[in-house]
């Protein structure tokens, strides 16, 4: 692997990129070499504002327009954080420049989109990976312990997933996430994608048969309205079934619970750390036993906890999910992994939206 550093390109000042430039800075194993916006004082600003927190020991450029950035030959990967509207034609052409991409969910607008979007990564041999941390982190290592065959929790029998945060009166006309044209699939898109990513996790990547969906409120100005509250209900072609609720306008909850005929394992904020900056996740079998006529549960597995937080490294999914991705464009070691479960987690979006179109019709997911 080349002891250079992989060199990193953002498209856009995103709230979010601020994240992921300390995340790279933290990775040892990349450097931003410049930021693109719209507007060239934007992206001024943002550099100097992250340089403030995590300084780098090369300067930044700030690049005025997205194509000047992708024209450069200094830069190997590029991080996509534009609204999920308008990010597809920037991703084929930063394929086309040859650059890695490092692409924020939800990918994109449809399934089709997406298959065409990675179909360029694949001809311009380049990787394509989303912004999913949760995948890059120490514990779900652990969790697919506890659900290991014979393992504590079992045969897995059901997975729900709940991720809501309550965006505030002024979220609609002031943040993209509630714009039709910028995000059409609102929290299905913003929090949905992380429930359907968990959920595929847990299968292990297998696709659920059906699905049955609702936009329980829809937000948005005017006639252009996204899902704002929406909840879906999948079957699999086993004993397994899931279902999970997202939200803009609930409470912060972040929650998994995947229940086995033995035992259950609860992952408390399973996308990424909403309160005390940790980690963590339970396990429990409790056994039962039939004394005179008397039901007795006993407690079998006690609930471990991982706090991957605890060895100090502030943002750590993060950190390791870019560090993944400059690994991978040093190496050119490309991994078919990251493209084929993000079109998965979109061709299950794709079914939601259209149940939910439906009013909660049955949808059909072709399993190939
Ligand atoms: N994986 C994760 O942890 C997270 C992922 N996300 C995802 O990242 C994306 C961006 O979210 P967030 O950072 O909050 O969004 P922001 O609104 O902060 O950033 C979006 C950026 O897109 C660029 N842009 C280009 N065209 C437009 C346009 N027409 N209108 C608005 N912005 C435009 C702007 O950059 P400029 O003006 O500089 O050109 C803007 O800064 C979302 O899709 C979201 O779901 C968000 C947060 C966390
Ligand atoms: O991906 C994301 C991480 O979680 C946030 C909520 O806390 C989302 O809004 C954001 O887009």
């Amino acid at each position: 692997m080349s002891s250079q550093p992989c060199r990193w390109g953002f498209l856009g000042a995103a709230a979010i990129a601020r994240k992921n430039w300390k995340a790279i800075r933290l990775s040892g194993n990349g450097v931003i070499t410049a930021v693109a916006s719209r507007s060239v004082q934007r992206a001024a600003d943002f550099i100097a504002q992250c340089e403030a927190e995590v300084p780098q020991s090369v300067t930044a450029e700030a690049v005025e327009g997205y194509d000047a950035l992708l024209q450069r030959d200094d830069i190997d990967a590029v991080y996509v954080p534009l609204p999920t509207g308008i990010r597809k034609p920037w991703v084929l052409k930063a394929a086309a420049a040859g650059k890695h991409v490092l692409c924020e969910k939800p990918v994109a607008v449809h399934g089709d989109d997406v298959a065409e979007m990675i179909q360029a990564c694949q001809d311009a041999g380049v990787q394509f990976m989303d912004g999913v941390m949760f995948d890059h982190s120490t514990r779900l290592a652990g969790i697919e312990d506890s659900l290991r065959p014979g393992g504590p929790v079992g045969n897995v029998r059901r997975i729900q997933t709940h991720f809501s945060f309550n965006g505030g009166d002024d979220f609609v006309g002031a943040n993209i996430r509630a714009d039709a044209e910028l995000e059409p699939h609102g929290c299905l898109g913003d929090l949905g994608w992380y429930c359907i990513r968990f959920t595929l996790f847990v299968t292990g990547g297998r696709m659920p048969e059906s699905v049955s969906a609702r936009t329980l409120t829809p937000i948005g100005q005017g006639s252009a309205k996204v899902p704002g509250e929406f909840s879906a209900e999948m079957r699999f072609d086993d004993q397994t079934s899931a279902a999970f609720y997202c939200s803009f306008l609930t409470a912060n909850q972040q929650t998994a619970l995947v229940s086995g005929d033995r035992g259950y394992v609860a992952v408390d904020d399973f996308v990424l750390p909403f309160y005390d900056g940790s980690l963590h996740w339970t396990e429990n079998r409790h056994d039962l036993q039939v004394d005179n006529c008397r039901w007795n549960f006993r407690r079998v597995s006690d609930g471990r906890r991982v706090d991957e937080f605890a060895g100090g490294e502030p943002d750590a999914q993060e950190v390791r999910m870019v560090r993944h991705l400059g690994d991978i464009a040093l190496s050119g070691q490309l991994e078919s992994h990251w493209p084929e479960i993000s079109l998965k987690t979109q061709r299950v979006l794709d079914a939601c939206r259209r149940s939910a179109a439906e009013q909660g019709a049955v949808v059909c997911i072709e399993s190939s």
